[in-house]
């Protein structure tokens, strides 16, 4: 046995996700969990659950946190980490305020929270961290005693979670056929959000337009087009773009959208496409339906040949970075020097969300951050 690794003070990892539905009568109250006073458009949700639908009404996010728990397990085990994994979710079962119950009846009091989203934003961050609020909100109203929470830090720019990403680029790259491979083009997408939420992301005096939500994905997108380069000898054009845009046509987004993309590239001489998510975790609905269906599609039309890289998911490297932003974070809390992990130009971010980080539209009560009403 290794020598064992002190998570001191945390008690609990909480692996803290969106959720999907797992059958065809899920997708509407999914959706409509989703969407709880979130003012989209009736129309699109509609076609949202087409895109569930089409896929028997599942979605494979639960199947691959399954495996991301797994992953994180044994991992944990085989390098001593005595720390147990819960895992709840925002939209759907295991519901986050029913792991928080049985994480207290447990007696767990001081969680630490991975969230499958590694990047800043309302949506990405602040949203996660409203819904801990509200689960331990009802805990109270129960008439049983919180535990306290602190979020892991964005681990975009860890190592863990861009090794898997770097090579599954180069692996699609070397799936393309030969004669268009070296002149392929990489279009890094993520999930588009309103320009509102963007620029406000992260703490609103340090960035500029497009705030952190923006510089985070372009300093992702450079390091893997770095590494891709370095890797193969070959230097591959490339872009940030988005995908999967919803909410009212009036209200601007961050653009370009990957479709549109695709035909700009296209007409431009593009010989082929990777499309690299490196904005999501796992392969989940946005990747499956907005890339491997929709984009696929327009490629198909176009005649243009396109791959689509694979995301981090149950990788290893990603299990071990997250071993290693724990222990970092359970270092901190001891007040221990630790240096943190992190490449690229933006640097290890913040432990804490500061107050007034990526602001909602309406004023809600955030957990883990320091403007926390919980302990
Ligand atoms: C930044 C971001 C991430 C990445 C970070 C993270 O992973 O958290 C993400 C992930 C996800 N989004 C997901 C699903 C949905 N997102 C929606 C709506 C929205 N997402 C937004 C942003 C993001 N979303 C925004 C600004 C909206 C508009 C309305 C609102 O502000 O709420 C809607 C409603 C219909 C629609 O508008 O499309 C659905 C169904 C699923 C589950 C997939 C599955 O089932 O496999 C996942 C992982
Ligand atoms: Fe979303």
């Amino acid at each position: 046995m290794p020598d064992a690794l002190d998570a001191t003070p945390y008690d609990a990892l909480l692996l803290l996700s969106f959720g999907g539905p797992e059958g065809p009568d899920d997708v509407v109250p999914f959706l409509e969990n989703v969407t709880r006073g979130r003012g989209i458009p009736k129309e699109r949700l509609k076609e949202v659950g087409q895109h569930y639908f089409l896929f028997g009404g599942v979605s494979p996010i639960n199947d691959q946190n399954r495996a991301l728990l797994d992953a994180l397990r044994k991992d944990f085990a085989e390098h001593g980490l005595d720390l147990p994994v819960y895992w709840g979710n925002r939209n759907w079962a295991p519901y986050l305020t029913d792991t928080l119950r049985e994480m207290v009846a447990d007696g767990r009091r001081r969680v630490l929270v991975l969230a499958t989203s590694a990047y800043a934003s309302y949506s990405g961050c602040r949203q996660y961290r409203e819904n801990l609020a509200d689960s331990l909100a009802a805990l109270q109203a129960e008439g049983l005693r919180p535990p306290a929470v602190d979020k892991l830090r964005h681990y975009f720019n860890h190592p863990g979670f861009l090794e898997p990403m770097i090579d599954g680029v180069i692996e699609s790259l070397a799936d393309l056929p030969e004669d268009v491979r070296d002149g392929a083009h990489l279009a890094f997408t993520t999930h588009s959000i309103p320009l509102a939420s963007a620029d406000t992301s992260g703490p609103v005096e340090e960035h500029g337009d497009g705030g952190a939500y923006v510089k985070q994905h372009l300093d992702v997108a450079q390091l893997v087009a770095d590494a891709v380069r370095e890797r193969t000898g070959v230097d591959h054009p490339w872009q940030l773009v988005y995908q999967s845009r919803s909410g009212a046509p009036h209200i601007p987004w961050l653009e370009p959208d990957i479709c549109d993309h695709l035909e700009e590239r296209h007409a431009a001489g593009a010989p082929a496409v990777v499309m690299a998510p490196i904005g999501f975790v796992s392969d989940h609905m946005e990747v499956m339906y907005d890339l491997d269906t929709e984009a696929r599609a327009k490629a198909e039309e176009l005649g243009l040949p396109v791959r689509r890289s694979a995301t981090v998911g149950a990788d290893p490297r990603f299990a071990a970075a997250v071993r290693d932003l724990v222990l970092e974070r359970a270092a901190v809390e001891r007040a221990e020097q630790v240096t943190p992990c992190a490449r690229g130009l933006l640097g290890a971010g913040h432990h804490l969300c500061p107050v007034g980080c990526c602001p909602a539209r309406a004023p809600h009560p955030a957990a883990a951050g320091a403007d926390s009403p919980y302990a």
